[in-house]
């Protein structure tokens, strides 16, 4: 029975531990069953979950056996320790049905063992629902029904069409050229010698995943794009190091941010698993990186005396950022600050004298991660819902309402791609409060979340633009929400930091050219509306001023031809003669004061920053955006006017 506890507590994260599914799995020490075993059935208990989910409410399974099934759940371990070993949470109910029905082997525990003596009392009526399922999908045996679900083409429907929804489009494979160890043209010689170029990603997309096609990519140097689940991961180059995977979008970050040669060293504030502070590395230090960046090689000053400062508060993650950034043949020029809260980086510190450029890319809602890990792919039973079906007589209109969605595979590879392993634990349950991706703004728990993590994301933007020599910031999230993009943005700008040092946005006219040709830009009519707020200074943002701002952010989508993940990055700068070169004082009262953006009436609180885990912790800040901040913003305003009038 260990099986399905281990596999139930691994799906749940109870550790909150870092990486994807497949790494935790593996990397989970004294587990009692093979990770092998536990990852295929994570694998295909997930690729079953929607049929699933049906055939056990449909049998009120979990209904019955209420008695040992509890609905309270924890969200952080599939059986806490009030639950006793016969309690049939959802979770565990689906991954017995799984092996039950669909294993060759069975269940994989004691025949006395109450959980597998509770799923064989429904075994026949399990069993009727799958059958069930099956036909009205249209599928004439098991075998078929199989093919169709292990081809990840449908979850149940026969007659569903591949990429019908954004989310379900075929997403393709994106894999980054390490220039640190290889070239483009070393690899299109070796790892994908046999690969012939297609015209399109439509055409790519259309490819199977075992398809000896690619195509480069036109925007961001250095980046294949090669059919959806295409398997690179058994490659001498993926072991090596000398490729990436790495989402197309994730790739804009870096590259925006332009490093010179000039901007001498670059800090990755918010950097693990640290996709883009090898990204950083290769544009920086790479084998092509004079042409790649426009750079001319003789005014590369000395690698030696260069280097990105990575910065994790999370100290687990800081071990995968390690790793990450040794296999890309990064460690000598990158100095890992392992537990570093940004926030607390002393501006005035001698290690970052010479930093010139920022790279921050915080925690956000996730909200335009596809396929988030198997957390989100991982369609659960309802306990409530276990009376509403009737199994006798299936009508055509619930055959026309009962359609499924497509069933996301491969899901733990889009994860490795884009590890976000700041996301919170998953919910298990039906009780549980709304996912933390949730993409409804207009409902108060979720806008409440996400006016917190825009807070925190302001914050920790608003301390960047206090690093004395910095004159280049580039900040990007994985969420589609105004409030976390533009809004961060529009606020920033018109901090009184931002204002008095000389920031501005990075137009798009300036933006390098791969990216200044990307016509996704940012949300226009959100940025004319948004009330910014005034400082009390008498700061008025222009419409003009909004116009440009979202011109110059660039946004990705998810689920479009362009085959990325939804995306955000915009780049602040100033010019070098905006440069702090004053006094100790000067800077320190920056970064204590002004670097917050947001100041408290009793006195500077000290920001604790928080993640995803612990966003309760911060204060309320639900309710209107701009009101809310439009009065800190006086206050911290009017609190500078103090301190002014005392230090004259
Ligand atoms: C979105 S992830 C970064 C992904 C990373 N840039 C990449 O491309 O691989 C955000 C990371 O920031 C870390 N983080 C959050 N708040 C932080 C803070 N105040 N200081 C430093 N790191 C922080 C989180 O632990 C998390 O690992």
């Amino acid at each position: 029975m260990s099986l399905y506890y281990e596999a139930a507590s691994l799906l749940a994260n109870s550790d909150c531990a870092g990486g994807s599914l497949k790494s935790r799995i593996y990397g989970k020490q004294g587990l009692k069953s093979s990770s092998a075993a536990i990852y295929a059935l994570i694998t295909e208990a997930t690729k079953w979950s929607v049929v699933l989910k049906e055939v056990i409410e449909r049998s009120g399974l979990l209904k019955e056996e209420k008695k040992v099934c509890t609905v309270l759940l924890s969200n952080y371990c599939a059986r806490p320790a009030n639950l006793s070993y016969s309690q049939l949470t959802p979770t565990l109910a689906l991954l017995l049905t799984h092996d039950l029905l669909l294993s060759k082997k069975g269940v994989a525990a004691p025949v006395k063992h109450p959980l597998r003596i509770a799923i064989n009392r429904h075994k026949g009526r399990l069993a009727s629902e799958l059958t069930l399922a099956r036909i009205r999908r249209g599928f004439g045996t098991l075998e078929t029904f199989r093919k169709s679900v292990d081809s990840g083409a449908s979850a149940g429907d026969s007659t569903a069409t591949r990429g019908s929804s954004s989310e379900e489009k075929e997403h393709p494979r994106w894999v980054r050229v390490n220039t640190l160890k290889t070239t483009t043209q070393e690899q299109l010689n070796s790892t994908f010698e046999a690969y012939k170029t297609v015209e399109s990603l439509v055409e790519l997309c259309a490819a199977r995943p075992d398809a000896k096609c690619m195509r480069l990519d036109p925007h961001i140097p250095d980046l294949l794009a090669l059919p959806p689940r295409a398997d690179v991961s058994n490659t001498k180059a993926y072991l090596d190091g000398d490729i990436i995977l790495q989402d197309k979008a994730s790739c804009f970050p870096a590259y925006l941010l332009d490093v010179q040669p000039e901007d001498e060293d670059v800090i990755d504030g918010c950097a693990a698993p640290g996709n883009k502070t090898t990204h950083l590395a290769a544009l920086i230090f790479g084998r092509n990186a004079p042409t790649k960046t426009n750079r001319s090689a003789a005014s590369k000053p000395s690698s030696k005396r260069r280097q990105i400062i990575a910065c994790e508060r999370d100290k687990t993650r800081a071990t995968v950022l390690e790793k990450m950034v040794a296999r890309a043949g990064a460690s000598s020029f990158t100095t890992i600050k392992p537990g570093q809260d940004f926030l607390r980086l002393d501006t005035n510190s001698a290690d970052v004298q010479k930093v010139g450029a920022i790279l921050l890319d915080p925690s956000c809602s996730g909200s335009g991660i596809i396929g988030r890990d198997y957390a989100s792919a991982l369609h659960l039973p309802s306990v409530e819902s276990a009376n509403n079906h009737t199994t006798t007589h299936v009508s055509q209109k619930r055959k026309r309402s009962q359609k499924q969605p497509v069933i996301a595979t491969s899901t733990a590879r889009d994860h490795d791609e884009y590890p976000r392993i700041d996301d919170g634990p998953i919910r298990d349950g039906p009780s549980d409060p709304p996912p933390p991706d949730a993409s409804d703004p207009t409902d108060p728990a979720v806008r409440s979340r996400l006016e917190s993590l825009s807070a925190f994301q302001l914050r920790l933007l608003t301390h960047a633009l206090a690093f004395p020599s910095v004159t280049k910031i580039s900040y990007s999230t994985c969420s589609v929400h105004f409030l976390e993009n533009e809004a961060v943005v529009l606020r920033t700008l018109h901090s009184p930091i931002a204002r008095s040092r000389g920031w501005r946005i990075l137009g798009r006219d300036e933006q390098i050219a791969g990216m200044r040709t990307w016509n996704v830009r940012g949300d226009r009519a959100s940025c004319e509306d948004f009330d910014v707020g005034n400082d009390g200074d008498g700061g008025v943002m222009t419409m003009q001023e909004r116009r440009k701002v979202a011109e110059a952010c660039l946004r990705c989508e998810k689920g479009t031809d362009e085959g990325t993940m939804g995306f955000f990055v915009a780049v602040f700068v100033r010019d070098e003669g905006n440069k702090d070169h004053g006094s100790n004082a000067t800077t320190k009262l920056a970064s204590k004061d002004d670097s917050m953006g947001v100041d408290e009436e009793n006195g500077e609180e000290e920001w604790q920053g928080f993640s995803d885990e612990d966003e309760n912790t911060v204060p309320d800040l639900s309710g209107d955006a701009s009101n809310t901040n439009s009065s800190k913003y006086r206050s911290t305003s009017s609190k500078r006017k103090r301190k002014s009038k005392r230090s004259k």
